[in-house]
């Protein structure tokens, strides 16, 4: 069992950088901490980075995880490595370029791009974000699975995954006390389908509705409230399509986390919003 402690960056192809850093700056509100001519690196929080975009193909996305324990890197590749899973150790130079002190990569049945990060770095500079959108971190990825079941069934019997609820047959998964880190969505295609950050408050999120309506930012879900996690959200569309979300859920699930039953939610639209806010997003209308 490979086990992780949390959600650590996600990396985004783009070919048009300048785009990618005025948006995630002015729009989303994240702090810009590196750029190169073909880097850019944005953070949210106390780590180095939870957000880069690189120039290249904006099909390229990866996400990737902290091992609890950096020590396990060998044998998280050789587990994966005799379970037929496509997967690789990363390069001196790739490590650097992600700032962590190694890694490693494999594919989710699906073909998503994951990475498993040891000793990542933090930053010695707290997160000073030019605009106050009232950013508290990154809080989770929606993850497109062209099988739900079977992707859910990859995590659960090869990671500390478990299942905080389902909605229809797409489950919300924990790594942590935090009620999820990663929702598995049925989709046709593999990628991200979109990136969560936590802010501290409801009034964070009107605000936001508030600011990215003036900005003429496409809203495509919300403002609602999600029954599940139990946060108020809003999401709203960024470069190259990509989804980004803010939320302030704060359900935990602490004590005895296996002892925790997860819930049932249908596939029906009250329980994405149970203000009855409707999504303008493809994969939330299948
Ligand atoms: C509709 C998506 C996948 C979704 C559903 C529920 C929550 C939540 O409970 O917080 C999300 O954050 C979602 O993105
Ligand atoms: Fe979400």
């Amino acid at each position: 069992m490979i086990e992780v402690r949390d959600i650590h960056y996600a990396r985004l192809g783009t070919r048009d950088l300048d785009a990618a850093e005025r948006y995630a700056t002015d729009i989303i509100g994240l702090q810009k901490v590196e750029r190169s001519s073909d880097r850019l690196y944005l953070k949210s929080d106390s780590r180095h980075h939870t957000l880069a975009y690189f120039l290249g193909d904006p099909a390229e996305q990866v996400i990737a995880f902290e091992l609890k324990d950096w020590s396990t890197l060998g044998a998280a590749h050789e587990q994966l490595r005799a379970a037929d899973v496509p997967c690789g150790m990363g390069s001196e130079a790739e490590a650097a370029d992600r700032h962590v002190e190694a890694f490693m990569w494999f594919l989710d049945p699906t073909g998503n791009r994951i990475e498993l990060v040891a000793r990542p770095h933090e930053a010695g500079r707290r997160y000073f974000p030019t605009r106050d959108a009232g950013i508290l971190g990154f809080g989770h990825v929606g993850l497109c699975s062209t099988d739900p079941v079977r992707d859910q069934a990859f995590w659960l019997s090869n990671f500390n995954t478990l299942v905080s609820d389902w909605i229809g047959p797409c489950p919300l998964l924990r790594v942590n006390a935090r009620h999820h880190q990663m929702a598995l969505f049925a989709a046709k295609r593999k990628g991200i389908q979109h990136i969560n950050h936590q802010v501290a408050e409801i009034d964070d999120i009107m605000r936001a509705w508030y600011f990215l309506n003036e900005k003429k930012i496409r809203i495509v879900f919300g403002p609602g409230r999600h029954p599940t996690s139990g946060g108020n959200f809003l999401y709203f569309e960024g470069p190259d399509g990509m989804i980004f979300e803010y939320s302030n859920s704060d359900r935990t699930i602490i004590g005895d986390l296996s002892a925790y039953k997860p819930r049932q939610f249908p596939l029906h639209p009250t329980s994405f919003c149970m203000w009855g806010s409707k999504p303008d997003i493809a994969e939330f209308k299948e």
